[in-house]
């Protein structure tokens, strides 16, 4: 786990500054800030409605802010076209999983990883020695990715016929397949059952560790969050109502008013 102290030494990768978001006269995001630090796990959460969904469609660039930035590593990333952020180093997975149903689940993860290439058709076409080399890469990346999140015994399945929860194990496979510094994690533990949401935990806490991951994570799950997050956001009705450790949110007057007025947990 991070310390605080050692957080204070290090520049945020990802700043999220005075964001604001308007949909016609709905303010969705009201000027929420905070900072995201190498190798932590921010788990944002909030009730229905609070502005969750729309924070983490600013981060993967679905939406544009109407004001504020997002930073990472000191550099907006509001210029960059929603299909250029895994170039800079962002992965997502999506809440309803949004894989391709009649490919194979390693065909899958094979697009997530030829992301972060930068052949073309022309050179594809051509077959050149550097985009050998690249696929060559691509594989060993690809079987890697498979073998660590134990995915090899279905690498050559088409992926609507497996179970959802595996489902959602091979979009996490193809988002880290494109190498991401950040890995933005749409409500990982929706559809899952009690077994499987602490097999989800404890794998995300190893793709911190072991591959040096930073993870936003947007989840309903308390139990999931309060146990695996270094540090937690939460929102309301667009705004920041707290911010801090789990046990600080979680024992925090304003955050305990919003839930309890929620149909949340
Ligand atoms: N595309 C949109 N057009 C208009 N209003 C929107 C749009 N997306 C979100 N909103 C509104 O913005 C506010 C925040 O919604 P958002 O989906 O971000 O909340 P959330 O915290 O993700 O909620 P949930 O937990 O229910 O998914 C809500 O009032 C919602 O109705």
């Amino acid at each position: 786990m991070i310390q605080a102290s050692q957080m204070k030494d290090q520049e945020a990768l990802l700043s999220v500054r005075d964001v604001t978001v308007a949909f016609g006269g709905i303010i969705a995001l009201n000027g929420v800030s905070f900072d995201m630090h190498k190798g932590q796990i921010l788990g944002l959460i909030g009730p229905n409605g609070a502005g969750k969904t729309t924070l983490f469609n600013c981060l993967s660039r679905l939406y544009q802010p109407s004001s504020g930035d997002i930073l990472m590593e000191g550099a907006s990333i509001l210029t960059r076209p929603p299909h250029r952020i895994a170039e800079i180093g962002i992965g997502r997975t999506f809440q309803n999983v949004a894989l391709f149903p009649n490919l194979s689940v390693m065909d899958n993860v094979r697009v997530g990883a030829h992301s972060r290439t930068s052949s073309d058709i022309i050179s594809d076409s051509l077959k050149l020695a550097w985009v050998r080399r690249s696929e060559t890469s691509v594989n060993k990346k690809v079987h890697e990715i498979l073998a660590y999140l134990d995915l090899e015994d279905v690498a050559h399945t088409v992926v609507s016929g497996l179970p959802f929860g595996t489902q959602k194990r091979v979009e996490l496979a193809r988002a880290l397949a494109a190498d991401p510094k950040i890995l933005l994690l749409d409500e990982p533990a929706g559809g899952l059952n009690h077994e499987e949401v602490y097999v989800l935990g404890d794998l995300i806490r190893r793709i911190r560790d072991d591959r040096h991951m930073t993870v936003l994570l947007v989840e309903h799950h308390m139990g999931l969050v309060m146990s695996i997050a270094d540090h937690v956001v939460a929102l309301n009705f667009g705004k920041k109502l707290a911010e801090g450790t789990p046990a600080q949110v979680q024992a925090d007057p304003d955050v305990i008013k919003a839930y309890l007025g929620s149909k949340d947990q």
